[in-house]
């Protein structure tokens, strides 16, 4: 497999704290890449050391073939952590010909493509004073892209935008996957975002990984069935402990492959079926059984926009 990536042990303390805690990672190249995790996990820390912005205190990273901070690396790298700040009396097309002249190489043509795929082709000559928490992060997202970089790692790309302004952004994220062929590295707490857009993601919590992996194989292991039938309390019987409630359904984590056995104890039970569907369990799902976290704290987080 081919990387964008590769950490071993990697390790970043502040005092007893550890931010990364002895971190093995690898990204392969292509496609859109998660990370995700509970405030504090680690997420921005792992960004800011693969960046050169935090030096580690332990094990090392390689990224995109060359040692932290290697200059022709670091070229081909494009990154938005955190909601950017620029100069506030530039207009949005003023601060990417400035960034643009930095870096070399960014013609007034690719400045007008990139204001324009990111949405702010009618606030191009308005200056950012003004702009909104959206607006400078779908102007970070074209400064982070207009350099044409083989792999962009962006934080939290859609907080403080508007659902569809979110949508334009995943739309966006997808085919700079699909389309432009770079690699996509993002951070997220909207996970029904994540969901949609990535490929693979990892799940953080307290510095380390504990959990990697497609989206779809993570999402597949929780699938269950769900019946209607009746009456329910002689399917749960027959079901055991492998079923639960669902408001007037049944939900029965079986294998896929012990379908036609368990709808046939049900029929001989004389329990009628009157529909039988696979759920899968969401990326929420997965997410909350890994990290531990139950009641208040989900709830509180479902379907809602990180702010932090
Ligand atoms: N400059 C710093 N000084 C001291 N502690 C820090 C510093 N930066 C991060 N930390 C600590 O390191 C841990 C990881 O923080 P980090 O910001 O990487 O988490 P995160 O996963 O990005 O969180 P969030 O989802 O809230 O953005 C936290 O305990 C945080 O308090």
């Amino acid at each position: 497999m081919e990387t964008v990536i590769e950490t071993r042990g990697l390790t970043k303390t502040y005092g007893t704290v550890k931010a990364l805690d002895g971190l093995d990672l690898s990204i392969p190249r292509g496609g859109v890449y998660g990370v995700l995790g509970p405030n504090g996990a680690g997420k921005s820390t792992l960004f800011r050391t693969l960046l050169g912005l935090i030096r580690p205190t332990g094990g090392e990273a390689i990224v995109m073939g060359g040692r932290i901070g290697d200059a022709a690396a670091m070229r081909r790298m494009g990154s938005m952590i955190e909601t950017p700040r620029f100069p506030p009396f530039l207009t949005a097309r003023q601060v990417l010909e400035w960034l643009g002249r930095a870096h070399g190489g960014v013609t007034p043509t690719d400045i007008a493509g990139w204001l324009d795929r990111v949405g702010l082709a009618e606030a191009a000559d308005r200056r950012v004073r003004g702009f909104s928490v959206g607006m400078l992060q779908r102007l970070g997202v074209a400064a982070a892209l207009m350099t044409r970089p083989d792999l962009v790692i962006l934080d939290e790309p859609t907080s403080g935008m508007d659902p569809p302004g979110i949508q334009e952004m995943r739309a966006l994220i997808r085919s700079l996957a699909d389309d432009d062929g770079v690699t996509v590295i993002l951070a997220s707490h909207q996970l029904q975002e994540v969901q949609r857009v990535c490929d693979r993601v990892a799940i953080f919590n307290k510095g380390r990984v504990i959990t990697e992996g497609r989206v779809s194989d993570l999402t597949a292991s929780g699938e269950r069935l769900r019946l209607s039938v009746t009456p329910l309390a002689r399917a749960l019987g027959v079901l055991g402990d492998r079923a639960s409630l669902d408001g007037d359904a049944v939900v029965a984590a079986i294998a896929r492959s012990e379908t036609p056995a368990v709808i046939r104890a049900l029929v001989e039970a004389g329990v009628e079926i009157e529909e039988a569907r696979w759920i899968g369990a969401d990326l929420e799902d997965v997410f909350m059984t890994e990290t531990g976290w139950t009641g208040v704290q989900a709830g509180a987080a479902k379907g809602t926009a990180h702010a932090g």
